[in-house]
């Protein structure tokens, strides 16, 4: 496996190259995959699996919509679709991709479901991680494994239908078998990873949390309104505003950081820009220093992930989830955005 010096630190990952698609099938030829939960993960991580030529069985509280988005996806009750504790039996790699709060809901059950020998799968560290809230301990005779793809599931798929991977980490928490590391990397590379590189559970739980919380998506929420709304203030319209905010970003300054980094994306700007952007980056990066510090005390502690189950674990979480995301959807900003979007060539008239 490869050794890579990432900014002068020496780690490891595998690669779709060095673990090949092969490789994985001949790990994964005798067992049963069963996929529990057909929310995002979910069905990336099968239909990757199930275009990979390998089996897969979904779990699902039988009748719901997600038990019908996996029948148009071409899973067949009573043959590759089962309620969950059904399929969970049939399985010798159990997948739980529920959501965290769902498999804290559905443990009790799922782990009588579990034989000796299993593998249990996760693509986050949490339930096992916070043992103490969630009760996940899963029994000593099986493998317990961790692959998480780092990008949402609608990537997942997308990415490997354009024939690209997405980045995952991986880990062994519990090795009874011996394969453990053969079935996560395995699993790992025929979901669609390019390449996997180790870490813990609760290093993936932490760094996870702590991301999309922060700089992926609380943090660019947050930093993203605070500058429109700065603009609107001083009486810039709309689309000036969220031109100079989003669209800029996503059409052109992100996607050249994406292709060779941020000095990249600054030295194909103006020196204007250049010299200002050297100076306010670190203004901004001292500023919210203390609130990332915060954020990952509030992770570590057990605080966010506590915060997480109370709220989706009750009945209504989706309904009450989507009215605040109405809010963000329906508010000038965005709806502006909108707007502006619309007017991209590709999509005018549309
Ligand atoms: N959404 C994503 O792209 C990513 C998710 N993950 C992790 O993957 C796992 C799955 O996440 P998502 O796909 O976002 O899940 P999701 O939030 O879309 O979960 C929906 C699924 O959970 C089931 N579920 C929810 N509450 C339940 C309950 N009380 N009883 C039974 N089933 C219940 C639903 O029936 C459905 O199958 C989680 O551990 C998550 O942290 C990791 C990387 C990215
Ligand atoms: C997409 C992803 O990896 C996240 C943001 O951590 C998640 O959806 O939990
Ligand atoms: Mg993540
Ligand atoms: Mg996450």
């Amino acid at each position: 496996m490869a050794k890579l010096d990432f900014g002068g630190v020496e780690e490891e990952v595998i690669t779709s190259d060095e673990f090949t698609m092969e490789q994985a099938r001949e790990v994964l030829k005798d067992e049963t995959i069963v996929v529990l939960g057909y929310g995002v993960q979910g069905p990336a991580q099968a239909l990757n699996l199930k275009d990979n030529g390998l089996s897969v069985i979904v779990g699902q509280l039988e009748g719901d919509e997600y038990w019908q988005k996996a029948v148009s996806d071409g899973f067949v009750p009573g043959e590759t679709l089962f309620p969950l504790e059904e399929a969970a039996k049939r399985g010798t790699i159990i997948m739980e991709l529920m959501s965290d709060a769902g498999q804290v809901a559905t443990w009790p059950k799922i782990k009588q479901c579990l034989n000796e020998g299993d593998a249990l799968y996760f693509s986050h560290g949490f339930s096992i991680v916070y043992k103490d809230q969630t009760e996940v301990i899963p029994p000593e005779n099986v493998d317990v494994i961790l692959v998480a793809p780092k990008g949402s599931g609608t990537s997942v798929r997308n990415n490997f239908l354009e024939g690209q991977g997405i980045n995952s980490s991986f880990a062994i928490h519990q090795d009874y078998t011996g394969r453990a590391r053969q079935r996560a990397l395995a699993i790992g590379i025929a979901i669609g990873s390019g390449y996997l590189f180790p870490t813990t559970f609760e290093k993936e739980v932490f760094s996870d949390l702590t991301g999309e919380r922060g700089v992926l998506m609380g943090c660019l929420a947050g930093v993203m309104e605070a500058q429109y709304n700065t603009l609107r203030s001083h009486g810039h319209s709309p689309s000036e505003a969220f031109n100079e905010t989003v669209e800029e970003l996503t059409q052109s300054l992100i996607r050249l950081v994406d292709q060779n980094g941020m000095d990249w994306m600054f030295s194909n700007c103006s020196t204007t820009a250049q010299r200002g952007a050297l100076d306010w980056a670190p203004k901004f990066r001292d500023a919210v220093a203390p609130v990332f510090e915060n954020l990952y005390q509030s992770v570590a502690s057990g605080k966010e992930t506590q915060r997480v189950l109370e709220a989706n674990s009750t009945p209504d979480y989706r309904e009450k989830l989507t009215r605040e995301l109405d809010t963000i959807k329906n508010s000038e900003m965005w709806t502006a955005g909108a707007a502006v979007r619309s007017l991209r060539p590709d999509r005018r008239g549309k």
